[in-house]
């Protein structure tokens, strides 16, 4: 039932009034109308009808007559007249979504309270030796406070803190929990301004005070507008897509679509043409090395060329940016919406950012700008009316003491100060002046920038930045679906009329750092839900990879495709000696494991002392003897002349990337986790899955996926190094140890 509330209702007016109303001139069934409650002092009636009635009777009767007078009728509580499964939906993600946001708050507290004020700072996620200033008031009197360094002229380190971002700001206690928190209001490279609901203490404006990333919250706002949009479409588009969601409308087909490409195989041209037919959404699954960023660009393209508005999205920057560089290469006029920081310096050309500062209406505004800094400079010669100088005037009030030229002080203050705190307050409004001018030619070069480009690139939390707002599109292509949380996704989703979804759901999927969280569906991508919902007419697969040796291949296509992945021949039988590393001889583990013959090689730490270890604070793991191995065979294949840019090292755990990083000279060489390396390739991956112990404890290896993205990332040669006496007590890992020794070179270290 729906309680509706009835305001300005007559005093005459009785139920039956109200029934008859509802009955006659809604034609409601008199079953659906429940309770009536009706209060002649505040003139309102509360009446309960069912939810199927509800929407009709305060369509119809809403600013209509009952018993004569005009009444208005809505809902007491909004969310009542939703659909329950709408509502269901809403309310689990907003739960969801909550509760990864306070762990990611309990995160940051936990890296405050082990890490030492500099290494956070390395971190990129707090600013040291900070001094604060006033700065004004911004968003209805919120006070504002600027921070630089206390060493003046210093720039500030570079972090990942940024506008809209939840700060804490501390001098010596950085978890005392009356640090206050504000938001970034703005930042540049000398000075990052804080807005506070109230006024800060007073030690903010010490020298040396700290400022930490507190939780991002910009971030969490965008999921939670996308949420919104699900309870309440603001639009034809967005309801449709919504319905789509949880499965109150189908799959649907618009046209057939013929594509053509030389460059493209059967697959991927079929993905193309039903991603161009359908009418809503596509789904295009696409194991690794399948080409899904390639189709998608050429989609992209298409679209393009049939005068579609594109945005193309992906979770990561990385993954934005490798779209973003096809894209150019097609000479399409390609935008990419996001901080430059976080875009790839070869792209950065192609940056918002970098187009509007080449744009006369923004190069109309510096000019201003210089204009105004010259206003704010001489305006410092003034006194500033604060309270201690202005004692309860009003800035009326001073302008009109000055004017009239008083000889006398007024409250005290002395004519001298009135006229110099009217003479700053006269400079401020030209300075205001200025501001609005400067700003609408800003926001006119944005608006012409972004109104040109044929495709628009950025992350999914960026697709709902400010910027891109007022901002439609006729599709949008999401790379790295399986990536990114429904709530994520549906940033970018909701901005189109059409999305393509790119994505692999046998790889790692979106990072939710909350385990209750992730249990109940955070972890669930919208390309999952989307493809369980509408099934295979919504969804291609890719099946020719251009990444693997077939011998990588085949133990990913056996485990996790059903077989189903082809080797393109320009792969196939890539190894090692095509780069010139073959070496002979067998004197040493390392040489054996880099010979060319064997494109997967298992050494096994089983007959050694190579526990793993646990450093307190971390619930990460190392693996000291492990590392040195890795960095033996590092050492070899380089005195091999193999080029540093062809390997990576990756491992599930992110202190033994640390380890791995302390001992390493080899600059070029990458070592990171396998999480972070996901969508990329090298030549040759060595692998290092650190768990040893005795109880056959694998901790998240456990997760298939990690280890299907792990043994994907080569062309050429995966080496893994491992304890096969912990991970091959688990199935999946001594079906790889028995494959590897069919296939390749199995190794007792
Ligand atoms: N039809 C094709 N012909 C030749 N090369 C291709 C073809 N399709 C893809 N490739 C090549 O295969 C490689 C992998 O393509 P891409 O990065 O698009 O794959 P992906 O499916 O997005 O990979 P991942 O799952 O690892 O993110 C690229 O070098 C690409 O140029």
């Amino acid at each position: 039932m729906v309680t509706l509330v009835i305001s300005e209702i007559d005093k005459s007016i009785g139920p039956g009034d109200i029934v008859g109303a509802f009955i006659n001139e809604v034609g409601t069934d008199s079953n659906n109308i429940g309770k009536i409650r009706i209060d002649k002092n505040s003139k309102k009636a509360e009446v309960e009808v069912e939810l199927a009635s509800a929407a009709k009777i305060i369509e119809t009767m809403d600013g209509n007559q009952i018993g004569g007078v005009k009444v208005n009728i809505k809902a007491k509580n909004p969310d009542d007249l939703v659909d329950k499964e709408i509502m269901d939906y809403y309310n689990k993600f907003s739960q969801l979504l909550q509760l990864e946001r306070e762990e990611e708050i309990d995160r940051h507290k936990l890296e405050i309270k082990y890490l030492s004020p500099s290494e956070r700072q390395a971190k990129g996620r707090a600013m040291l030796d900070l001094r604060g200033k006033d700065a004004g008031t911004a968003f209805g009197h919120k006070p504002l406070v600027k921070f630089s360094s206390k060493y003046s002229g210093k720039k500030l380190p570079e972090t990942e803190i940024t506008t809209g971002d939840l700060v804490m700001i501390s001098l010596d206690k950085p978890l005392h929990p009356n640090n206050p928190t504000g938001t970034v209001a703005e930042k540049t490279s000398y000075s990052i301004t804080v807005a506070f609901e109230k006024h800060p203490p007073e030690f903010i404006y010490s020298k040396g005070v700290r400022l930490d990333l507190f939780v991002n919250e910009t971030s969490f706002d965008r999921m939670f507008s996308a949420l919104e949009k699900v309870k309440k479409p603001q639009n034809k588009v967005e309801e449709r897509k919504r319905d789509i969601l949880l499965a109150k409308k189908g799959f649907k087909n618009a046209a057939k679509s013929k594509f053509q490409s030389n460059f493209l195989n059967q697959s991927q041209i079929k993905a193309v043409e039903h991603s161009l037919a359908a009418e809503d959404f596509y789904l295009i699954q696409g194991p690794p090395g399948t080409g899904k960023t390639v189709t998608a660009v050429e989609l992209i393209c298409e679209a393009v060329k049939n005068g579609a508005e594109v945005l193309a999205a992906a979770q990561s920057n990385t993954a934005v940016d490798n779209l973003l560089e096809l894209l150019v290469e097609k000479e399409l006029n390609v935008i990419r919406v996001g901080h430059p920081i976080r875009v790839n310096k070869k792209l950065r050309k192609h940056t918002l950012d970098d187009r509007v500062l080449k744009h006369h209406s923004y190069m109309e505004a510096e000019k201003l700008r210089d204009e105004v800094s010259d206003l704010i400079n001489k305006q410092d010669s003034y006194i500033y009316p604060g309270g201690k100088y202005r004692r309860g005037l009003s800035d009326q009030e001073i302008k009109e003491y000055a004017e009239r030229d008083i000889e006398h002080h007024v409250r005290g203050i002395s004519p001298r100060v009135i006229d110099e705190m009217a003479s700053w307050l006269e400079l401020q409004s030209k300075i205001d002046k200025y501001f609005k001018q400067i700003e609408r030619l800003e926001k006119q070069a944005v608006e012409a920038v972004l109104n040109k480009a044929d495709v628009i690139c950025s992350t999914n939390i960026t697709a709902g930045s400010e910027i891109l707002e007022d901002f439609h599109f006729d599709l949008s292509v999401i790379d790295e679906a399986t990536q990114a949380t429904q709530p994520a996704a549906l940033i970018p989703y909701f901005k189109a009329d059409k999305s393509i979804l790119l994505g692999d759901h046998k790889q790692l999927p979106p990072t939710v750092i909350n385990q209750k969280a992730a249990g109940e569906g955070l972890a669930k991508s919208l390309f999952e839900k989307l493809s369980e919902l509408h099934g295979d007419d919504a969804l291609s697969s890719l099946i020719i990879q251009y990444r693997m040796n077939r011998k990588i291949m085949g133990f990913s296509s056996l485990n996790f495709y059903n077989d189903s992945l082809r080797a393109d021949p320009s792969v196939a039988d890539a190894d090692l000696s095509d780069l010139g590393i073959n070496p002979q001889s067998e004197k040493c583990f390392t040489e054996k494991a880099l010979k060319a013959e064997f494109p997967m090689v298992f050494l096994d730490t089983i007959d050694m002392e190579a526990a793993e270890r646990s450093l307190k604070a971390s619930s990460s793991y190392d693996n000291p003897v492990e590392a040195e191995i890795v960095l033996d065979i590092l050492d070899r294949a380089v005195m091999l002349s193999m080029d540093e840019h062809h390997i990576a090292v990756i491992t599930p755990y992110k202190d033994q990337v640390d380890l791995l990083n302390q001992h390493n000279n080899l600059a070029e060489i990458e070592i990171d986790t396998v999480d972070a390396f996901q969508g990329r390739e090298k030549e040759m991956i060595v692998f290092s899955a650190v768990r040893s112990n005795d109880e056959a404890n694998i901790g998240f290896l456990r997760d298939l996926r990690r280890l299907n993205v792990a043994l994907t990332r080569a062309k050429r040669k995966v080496i893994f190094i491992g304890d096969s006496s912990t991970i091959c007590e688990h199935q999946s890992y001594k079906n790889l140890l028995t494959y590897i020794k069919r296939v390749g070179l199995y190794y007792r270290l």
